[in-house]
């Protein structure tokens, strides 16, 4: 039996239409436009392809998108003063400084520097604190929009069996709280995890957040299980490029009951759960009603 796939570019679709209606609502009654601000700072190609997308699809949906684009010289105190000018101006409702920074800057404390009602990547360690506990914080892009296909995908996750891969701060760690706070039992899996797939095979949810390209076989994955894909890995196959999961999609998609393909399954939904963010940081910024259904 084959699993369903999970079609993340058609989910997102759907998450950036209800944004721009909200959108043109907010512009319309209230006179207001959320703007997101992006900070790049360095050169990395695929960097720069995550943020031309991003100001594309952020105009899209009817906000003003503004692009910081910073030479990977800059120093921390200009990054710092770049990030306050941002903090004070009412136009900009997020902000989000593109990561891994140049390693001459530490990615903390520029983190931190954001205000945390724009922090729309939920990084903050406000923001991660509110999550742990449980109150309202802006919640991370990937693990919002995974959790946003799991709910849609199965109703309930009450008492379901998760398995997170990974235990980063950006993607494994806010996984495995959203997880937790819809009553799964949580499992964090990392480098140091003995019998990774005994630990896999327990899953009813199994998101793989790892960074190594087709790691998790199907062998790993319990029939029927619900498999979510974050990976990105580019790879090099018959002479061409190509991008793959970490999971061996060809196998696992023979066992599990659903599983979102790469590309067009989180990446998608990252970007979209950013403009719900930025949406969502312009309602509480202006004390108007949040939108229903685009928040964790
Ligand atoms: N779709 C999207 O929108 C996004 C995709 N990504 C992609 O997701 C992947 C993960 O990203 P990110 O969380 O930033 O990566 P990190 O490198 O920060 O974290 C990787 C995690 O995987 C663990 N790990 C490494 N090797 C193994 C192994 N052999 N077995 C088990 N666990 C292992 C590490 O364990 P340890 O802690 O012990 O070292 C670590 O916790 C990447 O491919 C990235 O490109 C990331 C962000 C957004
Ligand atoms: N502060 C910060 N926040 C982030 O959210 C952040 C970041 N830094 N640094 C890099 C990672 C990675 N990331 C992706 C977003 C979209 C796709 C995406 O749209 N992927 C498409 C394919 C794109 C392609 O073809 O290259 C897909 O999977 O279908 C992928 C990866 C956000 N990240």
């Amino acid at each position: 039996m084959s699993a369903k796939i999970i079609d993340g570019k058609a989910f997102a679709e759907g998450v950036r239409a209800q944004v721009a209606e909200h959108v043109a609502r907010l512009r319309e009654e209230q006179g207001i436009t959320p703007g997101l601000a992006v900070v790049l700072v360095g050169e990395d190609p695929a960097s720069q392809v995550y943020v031309r997308n991003k100001g594309k699809q952020t105009v899209e949906v009817g906000m003003t998108s503004y692009e910081h684009k910073l030479p990977a010289e800059t120093s921390e105190a200009e990054l710092l003063g770049l990030i306050g000018r941002l903090n004070a101006d009412p136009a900009v409702h997020g902000i989000l400084v593109q990561l891994p920074l140049p390693k001459h800057l530490d990615s903390d404390l520029v983190i931190n520097a954001i205000d945390p009602a724009k922090d729309v990547d939920g990084f903050h360690i406000s923001n991660v604190g509110l999550l742990g506990t449980g109150q309202k914080a802006m919640v991370p892009c990937t693990p919002l929009g995974c959790l946003m296909m799991l709910r849609d995908h199965l109703g309930s996750l009450s008492g379901l069996d998760a398995v997170v891969v990974g235990r980063s701060n950006i993607v494994g760690k806010p996984m495995a709280q959203l997880l937790l706070g819809d009553s799964c039992t949580v499992t964090i899996a990392h480098s140091r995890t003995k019998d990774l797939g005994a630990v896999c095979r327990r899953a009813d949810i199994l998101v793989a957040a790892v960074g190594r390209p087709e790691m998790i076989p199907g062998a790993w994955v319990k029939p029927g299980a619900t498999v979510i894909d974050v990976g990105i890995n580019r790879i090099e196959r018959d002479g061409k490029t190509k991008l793959v999961g970490d999971v061996d999609f060809a196998s696992a998609v023979e066992v599990a009951g659903a599983i979102t393909p790469v590309p067009g399954g989180v990446g998608p939904m990252t970007i979209a759960c950013l403009l719900a963010n930025t949406l969502t940081a312009c309602c509480r910024a202006n004390g108007l009603p949040e939108p229903e259904g685009l928040t964790a």
